[in-house]
C-alpha cells in the first residue's frame, strides 16, 4: 500500500460540483494536495507527469468557475489529464492508469462524461472544441467549449487550420494556451520563439506597468472586465498579435500557476467572452516536483518511481532498444555518406534521433509536431539529392498520409521511412498501435516496405535504405529491446524483395512478416515435440513480395500461413492476392493470414495485447494444428 498523501480537501472533492462552494483559499489548499496525489499515483504507475504537474492549477482553476461536464474541458493530447481525472470522479482508480483494464493514460469518452473528446495525438483540441461550440449554437447539448493546448502542440498546423475557422465563424470558444517551453523536448521553430518574445520582452514579473496601460488596448467586452481584474491580474499585457489576426481576443500572459490570476481571469472571460479567446498561460513542466523539474524531459515521461528520491525504477535491460539500434546505424553510416540526414517531429529522444543531432547537427532536423510537413519536408530534401531518413512512430505517420502518397509515392522520390512503434505499443494503447503502417504503404506503387524480425534484421534493414536511391523505402520496428541476436558487423544490404528460410519442414509452411518470428519459433518448438514439423520464413518484404519464395511454399505445402503485426490489408493480404492471381488456391492450399483484430485494442503489457490479438505462439500453434486438421479431414473425404 502506498503512503498516499494527506488529503483533507481534495477528500471531499468526488466531482467538480463539490468545488463549487469553495473558498479561494480552499482551491489554492486543494491545488497542492492535487499535486501531492498526482506525484503520489504516477510514482505508483509511471506515466505522464511533467505535464500533468504543470496543469494543477490550471485544472483546479477550470472546474471550480466551469460547470464540466456541460462544459466541455478538452485537453490537447491529454497526457497532462491526470489530475482532471482525479477531480473528475476517478481519483480511486487513478492508480490502474495505464494498466490492462485500468483508467486510459488519456482523456477517453467512453471513460467518463467529463472526457468529452478523446485524445493523445496532438493539436486536434481546438476543433474538436470548435465542433462542440457549433453545436451548441446550432441548439445541441453543452454550455462553454474550452480546449487546452501547448506550445508544443501550436507547431502542428492543425492548430492553426482551427484557430483560422473559429476566428472566421467568431463563435464563443476560450482557447488556453499552455505554454511551458516544452515539447517532450525544448521546442523548435519560430512559433516557439514568437511565444516567448510575448513575456521575454519585459521581465515576465513586472509587467504590472504595462498591465494598466494594456487594459484600455483590450478588446471592449474584456475592457471594463479587466479593469476590475487588473489588481487581481498581476500581470497581462496585450501582444498575440499571430492570435489576433486570426480572429481571437489574445489574453495574457499570465501566471499559469498564480490561483488568483487564473481565477479573476477565467471568471472573467466566463462572464463576458462573446468570441473566440485565447487566454496565454505560462507554466512550468513538472511544477512542484524538484526531480520532474530537474529531469531534461520535464518528468514528461516516467517509470514507476521513488517519491522521495525521484529514482525511477526501471526494469533491467537484455538487449539493446530497437530504437537505439536504427538510431546508432544511421549514425555509422552518415559518417561515410554526407547526404544522409534525418528528420523527426518533435521527438528526438523517442526515435533516437538525439544521437544522430550529437554528431550530424547541420544534417538533422527538429520540425515540431509537423508530421506532414516533416514528409514533404523529406521529399523535398531527397529531390534536393539528399538521403533523408524520416523518423516517425506509426501511429504518428498516419498524419502525414496524404503526403506519403502525394509527395513521394507519385514522384517516387527516395525518402527513407523509419517506422517505429510498429505494431502494439503497451501503456499508450490503442492510439498509439502501429497497426496500419504496412496497410497504408504496401498498396503504393513503387514503395518497398520492409519489417525487421530482430534488431540484427535491423541494422540489415537501414544499411538497404540507405542504399536504395530508386525510389521510397519504410522500414518498421517494434517499440522496445530487441532479443539479444548477435549484430553484424559489416551488414550485407539486403537483396530487395528476397525472404530467407528459418527452417525447413513440411506440411505446414508459416511466413512470418516482423518480430512475431519469435513467437512463430516458440510454436514451432512446441509443434515439434508434438511430431510436427512446419517450415518457417521469414518475409522481410511486404513490399515487393518474394514470389518465387511464397509459390515455392505454397507448391511443397498443404497450408501457408501468414503472421504480421498489422492490421488486415497488409502483409497477408497481399500474399493472399498473390496466390489467388496465380490460381493457388486452385490446387487446394489452405490459406491463413493472421492479422491484427478488427477491434482497437486497450492498453495492457505488449504480451497481454498480442494475447488478446490472438498472436501470440499458442495461437500459431493452434492455427496450424487447426489446418491441419482441416487437411487431413479433407484428406479422408
Ligand atoms: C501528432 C502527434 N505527434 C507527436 C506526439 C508525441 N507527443 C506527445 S506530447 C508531445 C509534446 C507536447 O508538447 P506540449 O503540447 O507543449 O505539451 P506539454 O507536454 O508541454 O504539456 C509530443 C510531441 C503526439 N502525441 N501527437
Ligand atoms: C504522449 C505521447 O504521445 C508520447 O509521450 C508517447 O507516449 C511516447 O511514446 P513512447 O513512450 O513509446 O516513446
Ligand atoms: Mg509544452
Amino acid at each position: 500500500m502506498s503512503d498516499q498523501p494527506i488529503t483533507p480537501i481534495l477528500d471531499r472533492v468526488h466531482t467538480p460540483d463539490d468545488m463549487k462552494a469553495m473558498s479561494d483559499a480552499e482551491l489554492c489548499q486543494l491545488a497542492n494536495e492535487l499535486r501531492a496525489e498526482t506525484i503520489s499515483a504516477v510514482s505508483e504507475t509511471g506515466g505522464h507527469l511533467g505535464a500533468g504537474l504543470g496543469v494543477v492549477e490550471m485544472t483546479v482553476a477550470l472546474h471550480a468557475v466551469f460547470d464540466a461536464p456541460k462544459d466541455k474541458i478538452i485537453w490537447d493530447v491529454s497526457h497532462q489529464c491526470y489530475p482532471h481525472k482525479i477531480l473528475t470522479g476517478r481519483r480511486d482508480r487513478i492508480r490502474t492508469l495505464r494498466t490492462e483494464g485500468g483508467l486510459s493514460g488519456f482523456t477517453k469518452r467512453s471513460e467518463s462524461p467529463y472526457d468529452p473528446f478523446g485524445a493523445a495525438h496532438s493539436s486536434t483540441s481546438i476543433s474538436a472544441a470548435l465542433g462542440f461550440a457549433v453545436a451548441r449554437d446550432l441548439g445541441g447539448e453543452g454550455g462553454d467549449a474550452i480546449a487546452i493546448i501547448g506550445d508544443g502542440a501550436m507547431s502542428a498546423g492543425m492548430a492553426y487550420e482551427a484557430m483560422n475557422n473559429a476566428g472566421h465563424l467568431g463563435k464563443r470558444l476560450i482557447v488556453i494556451l499552455n505554454d511551458n517551453e516544452m515539447s517532450i523536448a525544448p521546442p523548435t521553430g519560430a512559433m516557439s520563439s514568437y511565444l516567448s518574445r510575448l513575456y521575454a520582452g519585459e521581465p515576465f514579473q513586472e509587467l504590472k506597468a504595462a498591465a494598466k496601460g494594456a487594459v484600455s488596448l483590450l478588446p471592449e467586452p474584456f475592457r471594463e472586465g479587466a479593469r476590475r481584474a487588473k489588481d487581481m491580474v498581476k500581470h497581462m499585457t496585450v501582444g498575440g498579435t499571430l492570435f489576433e489576426e486570426l480572429g481571437f481576443s489574445y489574453l495574457g500572459p499570465i501566471d499559469g500557476h498564480d490561483m488568483e490570476q487564473l481565477l479573476s481571469v477565467l471568471r472573467t472571460v466566463k462572464e463576458r467572452a462573446t468570441g473566440p479567446i485565447l487566454i496565454h498561460a505560462i507554466t512550468k513542466k513538472g511544477k512542484g516536483y524538484a526531480p520532474a523539474e530537474a529531469a531534461s524531459d520535464k518528468g514528461h515521461a516516467t517509470a514507476k518511481f521513488d517519491v522521495l528520491t525521484g529514482k525511477q525504477k526501471k526494469a533491467p535491460s537484455n538487449a539493446p532498444s530497437y530504437t537505439s539500434v536504427f538510431a546508432e546505424t544511421l549514425v555509422n553510416l552518415a559518417a561515410d555518406d554526407p547526404k544522409i540526414c534525418a528528420i523527426t517531429a518533435a521527438m528526438p529522444d523517442g526515435t533516437g534521433l538525439n544521437k544522430f543531432m550529437e554528431r550530424y547537427a547541420s544534417r538533422c532536423f527538429d520540425v515540431g509536431i509537423a508530421e506532414q510537413h516533416a514528409v514533404t519536408f523529406s521529399a523535398g530534401l531527397a529531390a534536393g539529392g539528399m538521403r533523408p531518413f524520416c523518423a516517425l512512430y506509426s501511429t504518428f505517420l498516419q498524419r502525414g498520409y496524404d503526403q506519403v502518397v502525394h509527395d513521394v509515392a507519385i514522384q517516387r522520390l527516395p525518402v527513407r521511412f523509419a517506422i517505429d512503434r510498429a505494431g502494439l505499443v503497451g501503456a499508450d494503447g490503442a492510439t498509439h498501435a502501429g497497426s496500419f503502417d504496412v496497410a497504408y504503404l504496401a498498396n503504393l506503387p513503387g514503395f518497398v516496405v520492409m519489417a525487421a524480425a530482430d534488431e540484427a534484421e535491423l541494422v540489415r534493414m537501414v544499411a538497404t535504405a540507405a542504399a536504395h536511391d530508386e525510389g521510397p523505402i519504410a522500414f518498421r520496428f517494434p517499440r522496445g529491446e530487441g532479443v539479444g541476436v548477435e549484430m553484424p558487423e559489416n551488414p550485407a544490404l539486403l537483396e530487395i524483395g528476397k525472404g530467407r528460410m528459418i527452417r525447413e519442414g513440411s506440411q505446414v509452411a508459416i511466413l512470418s512478416f516482423g518480430t512475431r518470428l519469435q513467437e512463430a519459433e516458440k510454436a514451432c518448438e512446441a509443434l515439434t515435440a508434438k511430431g510436427i514439423t512446419p517450415s518457417l520464413a521469414d518475409a522481410r518484404f511486404a513490399k515487393p513480395l518474394d514470389r518465387d519464395l511464397i509459390l515455392k511454399l505454397a507448391a511443397t505445402h498443404d497450408a501457408l500461413i501468414t503472421v504480421e503485426e498489422g492490421a488486415v490489408g497488409g502483409f497477408g493480404s497481399h500474399v493472399g492476392q498473390l496466390l489467388a492471381e496465380e490460381g493457388v488456391f486452385d490446387q487446394g492450399l489452405k490459406y491463413r493470414s493472421m492479422v491484427l483484430p478488427d477491434i482497437f485494442i486497450d492498453q495492457a503489457s505488449p504480451s497481454a495485447m498480442y494475447d488478446v490479438a490472438g498472436m501470440n505462439a499458442a495461437h500459431i500453434e493452434a492455427k496450424v494444428l487447426d489446418v491441419l486438421s482441416v487437411a487431413t479431414l479433407e484428406k479422408r473425404a
